[in-house]
């Protein structure tokens, strides 16, 4: 039998239900779903729907529907760019791997064998990897444990990252160098922000070199989903990274002063769309959408798409790369969005064609032609309406658009997801909006896609945005005589267009769910938007719907759109507006802030810098300036860095931009009567901080390393004599600790070729770590050696209290700590769920399994 037979066998064995195409509603077999009502895998709708697109090809389309059918196995990714990538691979192959492979061979059943981990051949270097389990097996098995728990803790620190295989691809088309202004519209939870920013950091070295000059602002219309990036943050210790919270088809203007400080519009050099989608590409993870599927979903977001794509373009530099993706297989949410935008264009836009760019990729072209569905399940069989962006181009323009350079994977050809990708590249301003003046002495235009085109210096815009007060012309696409609104999902009250309208039966299945509803709702028109948006008159995403919004817009009547849609795009008169409908979102009056922490700068004159810098001896080369806090008056408790550019786009935009978090946290409060600097180094920046630091440093052997690994808070006199005799120079208090690998000596045990850093703290008698147990766990695998029994049950379990060394006082050492209180930003809502739930526009329903139970 062939390996993936074999292997769907054990994965029906495990299930025990070979026939019925049902599982628990939580989605795997034998782990969430007793008690719950099963999920039949079955929906009429979207075979008729599928079949009549004709997108699966005949002969295969029983392989399709059985591979949907299947839970999705696991795939990770390891953290390309960081020093350590290597060893955590190595790490992995000499030791989890045969863990895994016994394993397999049991899971198999019958004696038969499963595939063993595999890299995925379309991934550079070998750093990511297919496991053919489950995820909730790899969670449960105990045959597993060691591998879950290595998974965990390597995800924590950001040195993995477990990701479904399709959404791998979109940031690695993208093709981000190190100094391109990235923006990610759709970003949470931020799986290929990871990977983003793992681009911008590409060149990362060890010496006191300037940070990437690059930048990626990743943003969510849905606050609550931006504190996952927050998490993702942390875990990716970039100073180059900043979150928003805005609805992205209105997404404002970022303003930056060029080399003659003149202040101009941030364009960016890369674009990511990975809008909200119906999701059906991530059946086989969430199955619940099984119930809920309809043909309604994918349309009523359709122009929500439409108008991310646009703003995605407005707000991308001449010469940039911009890629729009989806985890639906549907091309009312694919290609009738590009082909719309695409003849909206005018040739200022064209589809790349990456087809030879990702080798060993199955995919197939975008469609040309497709069929769309009227209420009742019934196709339109009449001609098109002449207003609609539903309905495929007019053959006589597909030589131009080029749709056959989309690509779709699917999930049968490669036991994965559905995922649908394409790669943009805009050579000109967009037809409507305002090119640089001659006399800014920018290039406009540029014939080619090469980052090469110098940004105008000045894009002064009009108001553009839309008349305040007045009605909104409304949405010609998608209108019908029921007034349908879009971009609210489907199974909503007037949520679906009305060519798509369900019926009855249709509504009774979505009450269901009913709570998915409201959440796809919520999400996607971000009504509720920030906690307290509606007090702030601010964020509101327009959606495409909201007349309360348009009422309250009224308000703004007259007032200029400086900061906003309008100016963004340099707005003249928008040809598309009919199609698009006006840009309906003003952000704040000017002056108004909004209510996240501020962000406070340090200055030369600051006392905490002052003492920061003699403490640790940061020397000139330490960017100072760009140290900020998040309090005004009182005890400042944790430290961040920040690049020049974030800085800049920080101090510049905040008045209009909601900023949800920036940099990486370098340093945090840590007071002690005994101790002469109250602030020690934190972990997740410790990278940041090391080529500058040349005080309280202190050497460790191997053996020293790993008693400190070991034991919570070791006696000084077990440490060698030389670490022994530095120890006696240096006074209480924080410090780094440092070991290098030695070669020559006995150091062949370790998997690391490059040094260890650690934020440590001297006491009088004792040292200790301010890592957490995952730190250690990482650490020592990579020297060879197990962790101790306790730290791992602490590990797996993932509870904060457990993790948290940091924040715990040793013997004289950082006593209770008010630094890790982080101020309102992480700490309430750092614990989050990371794994991308495939399908941000359905809601936290669908979104995200958790990563660590
Ligand atoms: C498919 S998910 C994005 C997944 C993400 N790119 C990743 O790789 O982890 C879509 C996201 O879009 C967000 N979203 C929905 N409507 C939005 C809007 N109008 N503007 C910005 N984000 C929106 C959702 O909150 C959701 O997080």
């Amino acid at each position: 039998m062939p390996k993936r037979r074999r292997r769907e066998g054990a994965w029906q064995r495990r299930n025990k239900k070979t026939n019925d195409h049902s599982e628990g509603s939580g989605g795997e077999p034998g782990v969430r779903g007793a008690g719950y009502t099963p999920i039949v895998k079955e929906n009429d709708r979207f075979v008729k729907y599928y079949q009549g697109q004709e997108l699966i090809p005949e002969q295969e389309w029983d392989q399709f529907m059985s591979i949907l059918r299947q839970p999705l196995p696991s795939t990770f990714r390891i953290t390309g760019t960081r020093h350590v990538a290597t060893a955590v691979r190595e790490c992995l192959q000499q030791t989890f791997f045969l863990e895994l492979s016994k394993a397999l061979q049991g899971a198999g059943g019958q004696g038969e064998e499963l595939a063993p981990p595999t890299p995925l051949p379309w991934y550079p270097d070998q750093l990511a990897w297919y496991v053919p389990l489950s995820k909730a097996f790899i969670r449960k098995s105990p045959d597993v444990s060691k591998f879950h728990r290595f998974l965990v803790d390597e995800s924590d620190q950001g040195n993995i990252s477990r990701q479904e295989a399709v959404s791998m691809i979109p940031p690695l088309v993208l093709d981000v160098l190190p100094h391109h202004k990235v923006l990610d519209m759709c970003a949470a939870p931020g799986s290929k922000t990871a990977q983003l920013i793992e681009m911008i950091h590409a060149n990362d070295e060890r010496t006191p070199s300037p940070l990437p000059s690059g930048v990626v602002v990743a943003n969510d219309a849905d606050n609550k989903r931006c504190y996952m990036l927050v998490h993702q943050a942390k875990r990716l210790k970039s100073p180059c990274f900043m979150v928003t919270n805005h609805d992205a088809s209105v997404f404002p203007v970022l303003y930056h002063h060029d080399e003659h400080d003149v202040r101009c519009p941030l364009y960016y050099d890369r674009v990511l769309c990975d809008v909200p989608c119906s999701g059906d590409g991530t059946l086989r993870k969430n199955p619940t959408i099984w119930r809920s599927w309809n043909p309604a979903l994918g349309a009523g977001l359709h122009r929500l798409q439409l108008r991310i794509l646009n703003r995605g373009l407005e707000l991308l530099q001449p010469g940039g790369r911009l890629v729009y993706s989806t985890c639906s297989l549907n091309p009312v949410e694919n290609e009738a969005v590009l082909a719309t935008i695409l003849q909206l264009c005018r040739g200022a836009v064209e589809l790349v064609d990456v087809s030879d760019q990702l080798p060993g990729l199955r995919t197939i072209p975008g469609m040309t032609s497709w069929k769309v569905m009227k209420k009742k399940m019934e196709w339109v069989s009449d001609t098109k309406p002449s207003s609609s962006t539903l309905f495929p181009p007019d053959p006589s323009l597909l030589p131009q658009l080029n749709l056959h350079r989309c690509v779709r994977v699917l999930p049968h050809h490669q036991d994965t997801g559905g995922f649908f990708i394409a790669v943009l590249c805009k050579s000109d301003w967009l037809p409507w909006q305002r090119r640089p003046r001659d006399s800014e002495g920018a290039t406009a235009t540029s014939s080619s896609c090469e980052e090469t085109a110098p940004r105008p210096s000045v894009l002064e815009g009009e108001e553009g945005g839309g008349r305040g007060g007045e009605e909104r012309e409304k949405p010609s696409v998608l209108m019908d005589e029921t007034g349908g609104k879009e971009g609210e999902g489907c199974g909503e009250e007037n949520g679906e267009p009305s060519v798509l309208v369900g019926n009855e039966e249709e509504k009774g299945g979505e009450e269901e769910g009913g709570e998915e509803g409201g959440e796809r709702r919520r999400v996607l028109t971000g009504e509720k938007g920030g906690d307290g948006e509606k007090e702030r008159g601010e964020g509101r995403p327009s959606g495409l719907t909201a007349s309360e919004d348009e009422k309250e817009r009224g308000e703004g009547a007259g007032e200029k759109a400086a900061d906003n849609d309008g100016e963004g795009g340099g707005t003249t008169s928008r040809p598309g507006t009919a199609i698009l409908g006006r840009p309906g979102h003003r952000h704040g009056k000017k002056g108004r802030v909004y209510r996240e922490d501020p962000y406070v700068f340090l200055t030369d004159d600051s006392p905490v810098l002052q003492l920061i810098q003699s403490y640790y001896g940061l020397g000139d080369a330490f960017p100072s300036s760009q140290l900020l806090t998040r309090s005004v008056a009182g005890k400042k408790r944790n430290v961040y860095l920040t690049s020049r550019l974030v800085k800049e786009l920080l101090q510049r935009n905040e008045l209009h931009v909601k900023f949800i978090n920036v940099g990486v946290k370098v340093l945090a409060r840590c007071d002690n009567r005994t101790a002469s600097c109250p602030f020690r180094i934190c972990q997740e920046g410790i990278e940041s901080l090391v080529p500058f630091i040349s005080a309280n440093r202190l050497s460790l052997t191997l053996d020293d390393l790993l008693l400190v690994l070991r034991e919570p808070n070791p006696l000084s006199t077990g440490l060698a004599p030389p670490t022994q005799e530095t120890l006696s120079h240096m006074g209480v208090g924080p410090a780094l600790f440092e070991y290098t690998p030695d070669r020559s000596k006995e150091d062949t045990r370790t998997l690391y070729d490059h040094p260890i850093y650690l934020s440590g703290w001297v006491a009088r008698k004792s040292v200790r770590l301010y890592v957490d147990k995952k730190y250690r766990c990482h650490y020592l695998a990579m020297l060879g050696h197990e962790p101790p029994q306790t730290m791992c049950l602490a590990s797996v379990s993932g509870r904060r209290d457990c993790d948290s060394e940091e924040g715990r006082g040793g013997e004289g050492g950082g006593g209770k700590e008010e630094g890790d209180v982080e101020s309102g930003v992480e700490e309430k809502k750092g614990e989050v769920e990371l794994e991308e739930g495939g399908n941000g526009g359905t809601g936290e329903a669908v979104a995200g399994e958790e990563l660590r139970t």
